[in-house]
């Protein structure tokens, strides 16, 4: 069992930043989906600063790559939590499972046309000229 640490409120912050990084390593080295979502955000923001996007544009963008993030962890999250509960084949679980999915799926459709609606003007700009 780890020990979580119940001292000060600064060392339960330093313990909880510990937690969560550890989290967003587990991430990395293990969820496909969310090391390509962090590539891919990384990729689009490089783009948008090159192509000049307003602070307003780069900060609709951060929002939607941190939630777009955010949202894989809990998907992630939920899936971890469900296979602890079982093992077995469960219609719930299921259920439980495809719907935490739905959710990074919704997301990522909405991020897509917020991408478009974002980057069409700059990219049709920047070949016409
Ligand atoms: N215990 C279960 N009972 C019934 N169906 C399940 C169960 N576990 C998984 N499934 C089905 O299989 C699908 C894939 O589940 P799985 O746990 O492999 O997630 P994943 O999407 O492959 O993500 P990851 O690769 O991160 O584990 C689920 O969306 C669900 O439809």
């Amino acid at each position: 069992m780890v020990s979580r640490g119940n001292g000060s409120r600064l060392s339960r912050f330093v313990h909880s930043f510990k937690y969560a990084s550890q989290g967003f390593c587990y991430l990395i080295r293990n969820e496909q989906n969310f090391l390509f979502h962090l590539i891919a955000g990384v990729f689009v923001l490089t783009a948008a600063v090159l192509l000049g996007f307003s602070t307003i544009k780069l900060t609709i963008l951060l929002t939607v790559i941190g939630v777009m993030l955010s949202l894989e962890a809990i998907n992630t999250g939920i899936e971890r939590s469900i296979d602890l509960i079982t093992e077995e084949e469960h219609p719930i679980a299921k259920t439980a499972k495809d719907v935490s999915a739905a959710a990074v799926f919704l997301f990522a459709i909405v991020s897509v046309i917020i991408g478009i609606l974002l980057f069409f003007e700059p990219i049709t700009h920047l070949i016409q000229s």
